[in-house]
Parts: structure tokens; C-alpha cells; sequence
């Protein structure tokens, strides 16, 4: 068996007491976790209609009852979970009747991430991530002045290296240029809208630049790291900045112009913009020069002088040179059966051994097997809300074929 032996399962069965103090009584499926004087209500909603899993706070000491707001992509409803608490600051809720790529989310509730956004926020926060498996590599972003080279650096990246590279694709009130497509160059979008999605926490940073709203959407990031690529992020420095400070650890790299008069005539050449949002442009670039220099936040600063010098120098400090970046990775291919289904026991119980977390699942999967044992692995996870936290390991184990691991 890979699952540690000598040890015994213990085993998870949450909602004991159905009623609380207040009268506040769990529905169905409903599962609580205890932390502190918290108790989280997880699963089901006070608006029925709603299509993802509901959080609901009790708070033991004054008996309220308060529903916090809630960061991430939520996991959509389903009939039946599983909630265990992981380091007192996050839940892990296994869904039952779920694919085993849709089976795994933890709930972050005292993360670092929660406790800054609940002094942002004022009001308790809660955020949501995917268990996903595999790790993805550091994000990459490039910042500098407008005009300075960057979108140019990040086409010729993506064009010699197609299958390691995926562009974040930005959201901004700004109006589409000539040659620009929606959801390819940016999400382009209006202001009131972007900001009731800032307020609902859709994104990892946002920003004012040259007068319209900019910003990377968690899901930006996450869709590329889901197809298996480096994810390259062209950003201001404020922009940047917040990155460095969220829960996504990257690599910051700067490009400067060899001089102010270079940098405004390639703005003025590129002719995307009038003269009016030139000089704005240009008055940001000396501030944004001296930031980007000054502020330690980038580990490498390059100067695009010689185009084909600047792309050799950024090659070198992503350790590709000398690389050929046209084959693509090759994929994993699983010889193994695997289950289609996780679907958990009829008490929803779930036993944890060391950072092992086994399911006994129903299967209609193996014939004459009426239940297989399904394992997630926490050992090596990684990152964490908003989005997806990464590292997670899964796998069944065959009933019939002892010690056999089948890789999922
Ligand atoms: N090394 C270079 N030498 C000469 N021209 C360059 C060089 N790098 C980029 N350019 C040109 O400068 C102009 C601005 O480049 P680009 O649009 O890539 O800048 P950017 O930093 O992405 O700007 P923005 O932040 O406004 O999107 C383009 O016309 C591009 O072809
Ligand atoms: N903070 C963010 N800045 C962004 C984002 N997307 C682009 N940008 C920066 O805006 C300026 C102007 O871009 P342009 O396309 O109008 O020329 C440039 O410096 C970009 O790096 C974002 O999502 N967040």
C-alpha cells in the first residue's frame, strides 16, 4: 500500500450538533468546522437558487450569525461534502459525486491572503481555491514605461517559445486600438463593471494608469498555469507592486529605454496615440523610471536598446538560451484505469493519516469492486487563494491488485 501503515484512520465526521444556541439549525448537507470561536457553516445557502457552496460564520460568543464576503472561484453546489480543517487556517472540502479534478477546494480563513484582505475589505473574508495537481512555474512579470518595448519583448517570447509561454490577458477601461482583438490583447470593458468586479475580489491587482482602470483577474493567471505554461504578465508598476505583495510569488523584471529621447519618439512612431496621451505618458515614464529603478522590487533590470540584444539578455535571465523552444512538453499519458467518479461513503466520512487524506469511494468503475480507496495527498502543497493552491497529489488505490498506485 502507498498509504503510511501502523497508524490508525481518524475519522472525520463534522455536524455532530445539527442545532445552535441561537436556534440557527444546519440544512441537509451542511457541513461545520470549528476554529476558535468560529464555527464555518459550509454548503448550502440561505438563497436557494444560489449554484455555489455557501459560507456562513456563527459566531459562538455573540451568537451571530454573518456571511462573510467571499473571495475566489467558488466551487459549484453539489449534494454532498466532506469539510476538514487543515492548520487552523484553511478547510479542505472534499465533494462528493465529483470528478477528481473538481474534487478537492480549500476553503482559506486565516491565511495571510484573508487577514489582508480583511483589513481591505472590513468585514470578514473567506477565499476559495482549486486543490489542482502539479506545480506551475513562477509567473513572470514585465514592467515598464509605456513605449519602451515590452508588448514587442513578449511577442517575440511567445513566437519562438509557443508551448512554454501564456500571456495574461488583462481587463481595461481603455478603447481597443485598430489591430486589437477582445480577450486576445485585453479584455476590454467598461468602468462600472470593472469595478463591481474589483469589489467582489475578481482580481489578483488592478491599477489607474494614464487615466483608465488596468487589471490581471485571478483567472488570467490561472488558465494559462492550467494549460501547462509560464504565465508572462505585462504590467505597471503599481501593478507590480501588488503582485509582489499577494499570495503569487513571480519574477519581476524592469525594462528601461537607453534614454528619455528614444522612449518618446518609439511612443510617437507607434502612432496608437494622440499627443494629449503622449505627454500623459510620458510625464507617468519619468515616475515610473524612477521606481521601477530605485524600488528593489525587480531582481532584473534590461535595457532594450538593440532589440535583438534586449530579447537575447531576457532569454538569458529566464535560463533559455541556447534552447529551442518550438518542441513542445511532452504530455503525460496515464496507462492506468482511473476512476471517473469520487463519491463519498453514505456518512460522508473520510479518514486523514499523516497529510494523506483516503476516501473510501463507491465505484461503478472497477467491476465487482464495490469500493475503492481514493487518496489526496496535501504533503506537497503549494500556494494558495486566490485561485488554485497547486501540489496537490491523488490517486486510487486498486482493492484487488495490493500495493498497486494508479496515478489519476
Ligand atoms: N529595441 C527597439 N528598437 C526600436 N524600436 C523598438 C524597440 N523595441 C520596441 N520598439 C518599437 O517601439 C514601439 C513601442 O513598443 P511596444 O508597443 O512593444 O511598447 P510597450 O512597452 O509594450 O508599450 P505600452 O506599455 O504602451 O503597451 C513599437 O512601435 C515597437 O515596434
Ligand atoms: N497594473 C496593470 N497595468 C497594466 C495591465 N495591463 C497593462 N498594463 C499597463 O498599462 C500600461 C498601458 O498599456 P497600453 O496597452 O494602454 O499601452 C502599460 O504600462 C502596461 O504595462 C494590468 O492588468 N495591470
Amino acid at each position: 500500500m502507498c498509504i503510511d501503515q501502523g497508524e490508525a484512520p481518524a475519522f472525520f465526521l463534522d455536524d455532530l450538533d445539527r442545532e445552535f444556541s441561537n436556534g440557527f439549525a444546519l440544512k441537509g448537507s451542511q457541513t461545520t468546522t470549528v476554529i476558535g470561536d468560529k464555527t464555518y457553516v459550509i454548503g448550502g445557502t440561505d438563497d436557494e437558487s444560489a449554484s455555489t457552496i455557501g459560507v456562513q460564520i456563527f459566531n459562538r460568543s455573540t451568537s451571530e450569525v454573518t456571511i462573510p464576503t467571499v473571495l475566489g472561484t467558488k466551487p459549484k453546489q453539489c449534494k454532498d461534502h466532506a469539510a476538514l480543517l487543515l492548520n487552523e487556517d484553511r478547510i479542505l472540502i472534499v465533494k462528493g459525486d465529483s470528478t477528481p479534478e473538481d474534487c478537492a477546494w480549500l476553503l482559506e480563513v486565516d491565511t495571510k491572503f484573508v487577514k489582508q484582505q480583511q483589513n481591505n475589505f472590513e468585514t470578514e473574508v473567506v477565499a476559495w481555491s482549486k486543490g489542482v495537481r502539479g506545480d506551475a512555474e513562477k509567473p513572470i512579470v514585465i514592467s515598464g514605461p509605456s513605449g519602451v518595448g515590452k508588448g514587442t519583448l513578449i511577442a517575440k517570447l511567445m513566437k519562438e517559445f509557443p508551448f512554454m509561454f501564456g500571456f495574461s490577458v488583462s481587463h481595461t477601461t481603455r478603447s481597443p486600438r485598430e489591430k486589437e482583438k477582445d480577450g486576445v490583447h485585453y479584455h476590454f470593458t467598461d468602468r462600472s463593471v470593472m469595478e463591481n468586479e474589483i469589489k467582489d475580489g475578481k482580481f489578483l491587482e488592478f491599477a489607474s494608469v494614464h487615466g483608465n482602470l488596468y487589471g490581471t483577474s485571478v483567472e488570467a493567471v490561472e488558465v494559462v498555469a492550467d494549460a501547462g505554461k509560464r504565465c508572462i504578465l505585462d504590467i505597471d508598476v503599481q501593478g507590480a507592486r501588488s503582485v509582489s505583495e499577494s499570495s503569487l510569488e513571480a519574477i519581476f523584471i524592469f525594462i528601461c529605454p537607453p534614454s528619455f529621447e528614444v522612449l518618446e519618439k518609439r511612443l510617437r512612431d507607434r502612432g496608437t496615440e494622440t499627443e494629449e496621451q503622449i505627454q500623459k505618458r510620458l510625464r507617468n515614464a519619468r515616475a515610473e523610471l524612477q521606481q521601477g529603478q530605485s524600488s528593489g522590487l525587480f531582481e532584473h533590470i534590461l535595457v532594450n536598446d538593440d532589440l535583438e540584444t534586449c530579447y537575447e539578455s531576457l532569454k538569458k535571465v529566464l535560463g533559455l538560451d541556447g534552447i529551442a523552444g518550438t518542441t513542445p512538453k511532452p504530455k503525460f499519458e496515464n496507462a492506468n484505469p482511473v476512476p471517473k467518479f469520487v463519491d463519498l461513503p453514505v456518512d460522508r466520512s473520510v479518514s486523514k493519516i499523516d497529510k494523506k487524506i483516503c476516501i473510501n469511494c463507491r465505484s461503478a468503475e472497477l467491476e465487482n469492486a464495490s469500493e475503492q480507496l481514493f487518496v489526496l495527498d496535501l504533503s506537497s502543497l503549494k500556494g494558495g487563494a486566490p485561485g488554485r493552491t497547486r501540489g496537490l497529489n491523488m490517486y486510487a488505490i486498486d482493492p484487488f491488485a495490493n500495493g498497486i498506485k494508479y496515478e489519476i
